[in-house]
């Protein structure tokens, strides 16, 4: 098959990372016989620097030319007093709005090779599976009004965001969750405010009318602030997290200590013109360029891309199966080394990534061989 992939690797660890992840990508093309092509694009910091803006157009034409987005992450330290639209993160929140996908799946798995790294202890991961399905387009990040009333923040009195939904945003989003979850273990816990906050009690009201096309699964719903504490407590207890744009990004970054790691969570964007693919964390700067970054997250983000915009399941089975190889081997970055054997030295971003490609290519050998091809 065919595929497209515009890749943007941004600032920070961005780049480190997604390197990795297209060298994945590159092997599953050549054991395949399938023709990736990468067309590489500017976003974030290193857009401003060249271009003057964090968005360039021709970023944006290759975005929509591609079958898919691949993205590291964006975000430098020395654009921080930028307002927020012109920083790096705003030309993020652009090019999602552009691609227009609607449903961010972050997938969040204790795997048991890292019990001991995660600070929960073991008895409660154990099992783990959950599947955020975050609103990505509406909320606070895109309501309207949004000022502040002066030129910089410094001297601003007064700052406004606006939470907003409408009900066809919600009833989209709820959907897919709801349509996930039954080919899960059927039950949907929506995150909202609802004791508190209007937007939140359309939203419950929508989720609990679209639950109605779904008998067999459950749906509960959650406060968000409880949820936090839940989450920790009984992480086993969720299968799909149905939220808002907000509460899902910090729930998602939340649940990396679950995984054991943030630099281990993936994310895929559906639901617009072309999908996006990015790992849930970071430009990471206080590791950028020491070769600390754990490049799993962006390698299993690789491995939604296959899934879901070459619809090659079973190589991206592959792909996941190659990253738990390699932690049950013990091969551990050192974000996800604490309490490991001290017989396996960390390995660096690069190697990470080899060890992972290793695994990979012999998996696909032997399936292959098992084909007899
Ligand atoms: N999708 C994105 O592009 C995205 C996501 C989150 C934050 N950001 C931006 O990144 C910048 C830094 O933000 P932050 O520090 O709050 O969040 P971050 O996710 O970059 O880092 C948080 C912590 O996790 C660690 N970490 C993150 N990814 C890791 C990885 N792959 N391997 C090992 N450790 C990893 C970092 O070292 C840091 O200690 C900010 O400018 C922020 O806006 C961008
Ligand atoms: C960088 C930022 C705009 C982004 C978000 O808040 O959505 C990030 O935190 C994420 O989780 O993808
Ligand atoms: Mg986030």
């Amino acid at each position: 098959m065919k595929l497209k992939i515009a890749v943007l690797a941004g600032d920070g660890i961005g780049p480190e990372v997604t390197h990795e992840a297209t060298n994945i990508l590159r092997a599953v093309a050549e054991f395949g016989g399938h023709e990736f092509t990468f067309v590489e694009g500017l976003i974030g910091g290193v857009a401003i620097t060249a271009t003057g803006g964090p968005l360039p157009q021709e970023t944006i034409d290759t975005a929509l030319a591609a079958d898919a987005v691949l993205l590291g992450a964006v975000g430098d330290s020395k654009y921080g007093s930028l307002p927020p639209d012109k920083r790096p993160e705003a030309g993020l929140l652009q090019i999602r709005q552009i691609l227009g996908g609607f449903a961010n799946l972050r997938p969040s798995i204790a795997y048991p090779a890292l019990a001991n790294n995660s600070p929960l202890r073991p008895e409660i991961t154990k099992g783990a599976d959950i599947l955020f399905v975050r609103e990505l387009l509406g909320g606070l990040y895109f309501g309207i009004p949004r000022w502040w009333n002066r030129d910089t923040p410094v001297h601003c009195e007064e700052a406004i965001n606006t939470m907003r939904y409408t009900k066809p945003e919600v009833e989209r989003v709820a959907k897919v969750a709801f349509e996930l979850a039954s080919k899960r273990k059927k039950k949907v816990t929506s995150v909202d405010k609802a004791n508190v906050l209007e937007v939140s009690q359309l939203w419950r009201a929508v989720v609990t009318e679209v639950a109605k096309s779904y008998p067999d699964v459950t749906l509960e719903h959650q406060l968000v602030d409880s949820m936090a504490m839940h989450l920790m407590n009984t992480p086993r207890s969720f299968d799909v997290v149905l939220t808002e744009n907000l509460f899902g990004d910090i729930l998602s970054d939340e649940s990396g200590v679950i995984t054991g790691s943030l630099g281990m969570l993936p994310s895929a964007t559906i639901g617009g013109a072309v999908n996006l693919y990015e790992p849930v964390h970071g430009s990471a700067p206080d590791i950028a360029g020491t070769g600390k970054a754990n490049p799993l997250g962006a390698i299993l983000t690789a491995a939604m891309v296959l899934r879901h915009s070459a619809g090659l399941d079973a190589e991206a089975d592959a792909v996941e199966k190659a990253v738990t190889t390699v932690l049950e081997a013990g091969h551990r970055t050192a974000d996800i080394a604490r309490n490991t054997d001290p017989a396996h030295a960390v390995v660096t971003t690069t190697q990470m990534g080899k060890l992972v490609l290793e695994a990979l290519t012999q998996a696909l050998d032997r399936s292959q061989s098992l084909h007899g091809v």
